[in-house]
């Protein structure tokens, strides 16, 4: 199969999907600027009292645990059932996921409730959610992305999801499949809400593309080409979160597609 990274993006561009984040307060705003800069529409939305009819309206569900409380779970939930009902795909981004005993029996109940099209985490999340008994250091990641290879397929078989593992190299699974895009750049980890992003962008992704892989996998590699199209002309954090909304503005899905390194198996 081949990645169809600039029709993808243009398709995004050209539809616009509405995005229903269920995020957290610490990303939310640079999460909303994101899908706006890359091309979609973004609505951030958590109570109980609204959700349901949010997820009717939307192109895809993001559930990010990243600052969560039982009123906001309950919201995911309903959510989550929701958008299960009705075909919308479900975008999981287990932030923290092995740090407390409290996230990751949430965890487990999120993924009970319905199961995520596509999961996005950081090498210990995706650890941690698999089941292997680490203590994680808070949002950070302490694994590598393609340590965490085996947890991956683990998941994906388990819950037939998608699972996109971001780092140096992003591993992207799913079955027999597996996506390596090796963009990035190591500053990426200094601005908080890049891997939010990253999850963001895979909903956005997958409310355009049928195949949830390549939705992930272009999500990855447009993370990663702007990524280091953004540090050319910003070395230090601050400015980089600025030039990283810019480029993913800018970016011509041509250009993305030129720069995209991207590796199927
Ligand atoms: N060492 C690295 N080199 C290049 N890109 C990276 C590196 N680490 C993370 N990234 C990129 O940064 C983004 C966020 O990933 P990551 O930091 O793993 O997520 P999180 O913020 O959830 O921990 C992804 O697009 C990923 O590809
Ligand atoms: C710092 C922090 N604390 C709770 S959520 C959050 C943001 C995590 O964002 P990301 O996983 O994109 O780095
Ligand atoms: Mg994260």
């Amino acid at each position: 199969m081949v990645i169809q990274l600039e029709a993808n993006l243009e398709k995004l561009r050209a539809s616009a999907p509405l995005v229903h984040n269920i995020t957290n307060f610490v990303v939310m705003n640079f999460t909303a600027n994101a899908l706006l800069a890359v091309g979609a529409s973004p609505v951030m939305a958590h109570a109980a009292e609204e959700v349901e009819d949010m997820v009717t309206i939307a192109g895809a569900l993001v559930v990010n645990i990243g600052t969560l409380s039982p009123q906001w779970v309950d919201g995911m939930k309903l959510a989550m059932k929701k958008a299960a009902e009705s075909g919308t795909p479900i975008i999981l981004d287990p932030v923290g996921a092995g740090a407390t005993p409290y996230r990751n029996r949430v965890l487990a109940e999120l993924l009970e409730t319905a199961p995520p099209t596509i999961i996005r985490g950081n090498g210990s999340e995706i650890l941690a959610l698999a089941g292997a008994s680490i203590q994680t250091k808070g949002v950070d990641s302490t694994a590598d992305s393609t340590g965490s290879i085996g947890a991956a397929h683990a998941l994906s078989e388990r819950f037939g999801s998608v699972v996109s593992v971001s780092g140096a190299v992003d591993v992207i699974v799913q079955g027999n499949r597996t996506g390596w895009v090796s963009n990035g750049v190591p500053l990426m980890t200094k601005v908080t809400g890049m891997g939010c992003s990253a999850t963001a962008i895979a909903g956005a992704f997958a409310a355009i593309c049928a195949d949830p892989f390549e939705a992930a996998v272009s999500a990855a590699a447009t993370m990663g080409v702007c990524g280091e199209l953004a540090y050319r002309n910003a070395k230090l954090p601050g400015s980089f979160q600025i030039a990283f909304l810019d480029t993913l503005a800018d970016i011509s899905p041509a250009h993305l597609a030129e720069l995209s390194k991207i590796r199927l198996e």
